[in-house]
């Protein structure tokens, strides 16, 4: 058939998971490189191996576990992805962002995202955590978008506006969030590119995104975006900033993954208290509690 997953195949996954679990989640979370603890922090977990959901895609990255764990968190009903699917694991990019479309026809509301990133801001320190306000979808300006090809009106328009993407109210609560937690001196929000990778960037590109208003450069999170907001989801979204991206030629950095999942390893307990209090803060019309 057509590229991607049909409206069809969404639903049979979508079906065979409310059939093997009884939660009912309102807000799903993806983990990114070496944030799965997000999922640990939920209540009587059912969790699948991605391998276990048919039709489902597979992780291949060191730090993304590739499960699928369902549960509450004080009480509300989540789903959260142990480890998502990347351009530069060669996948299709409408199979990255099938489970944003599995998550809406699981019921959820609102997609909370995350992702490790470099950071362009010569503000921002390693460890700080960047809530994205805005994103550039550098795959996407040469023509690599998840909506690509046929529109299905089941899931949303055919051009979908994104000038709202990242849910206003949700950013000035997490600041709010963070402030009471004592998070201020490490709490930044800022601008996300996402590039293709597996490479890391040169020097000109950093210095290109940097001139180009960017904060945080990585290889995830837009194309969920896109898809999350295309079939009428809220998204937040956060970046942890695990490395300086590097911005001179007499710079002897040099971009790695362990560093990156090192960064996340120290950072990880501060940032699932932020994310786990903004979803018991969260108000949901049909779980207002
Ligand atoms: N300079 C720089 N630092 C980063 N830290 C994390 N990521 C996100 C990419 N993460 C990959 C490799 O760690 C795994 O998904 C990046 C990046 O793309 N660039």
């Amino acid at each position: 058939g057509s590229i991607g997953y049909s409206y069809e195949e969404c639903r049979a996954i979508a079906d065979w998971l409310l059939t093997q679990t009884a939660v009912r989640p309102l807000v799903g979370i993806v983990c990114g490189s070496g944030l799965g603890g997000l999922a640990d922090l939920l209540k009587d977990q059912v969790a699948f191996n991605y391998r276990d959901i048919p039709n489902f895609p597979q992780s291949t990255v060191h730090g993304h576990a590739g499960r699928l764990v369902f549960g509450t968190l004080k009480g509300r009903p989540c789903v959260c992805m142990q480890g998502r699917f990347h351009l530069y694991e060669g996948y299709p990019i409408q199979k990255i962002t099938l489970p944003m479309r599995i998550f809406k026809m699981l019921g959820v509301k609102t997609v909370i995202l995350t992702n490790a990133a470099g950071g362009l801001n010569q503000d921002f320190k390693v460890g700080d955590i960047m809530i994205i306000k805005d994103h550039l979808n550098m795959p996407g300006f040469a023509g690599n978008n998840p909506l690509t090809g046929p529109n299905d009106e089941r899931f949303g328009v055919r051009f979908p506006c994104m000038s709202d993407a990242y849910d206003r109210e949700l950013l000035q609560m997490a600041m709010d969030v963070g402030s009471e937690l004592g998070y201020s001196d490490f709490l930044r929000e800022g601008v996300y590119c996402a590039l293709g990778g597996p490479s890391f960037e040169t020097i000109a590109e950093c210095r290109m995104l940097h001139k180009l208003g960017v904060d945080a450069v990585g290889m995830s999170t837009v194309h969920e975006v896109i898809v999350a907001r295309h079939c009428g989801m809220r998204v937040f979204a956060l970046s942890l900033i695990t490395n300086q991206a590097v911005m001179d030629y007499d710079s002897e950095e040099k971009a790695n993954h362990n560093e990156v999942l090192q960064t996340a390893k120290q950072r990880a307990q501060q940032l699932e208290k932020l994310v786990s209090t903004m979803v018991i803060r969260m108000k949901h019309n049909n779980n207002y509690s």
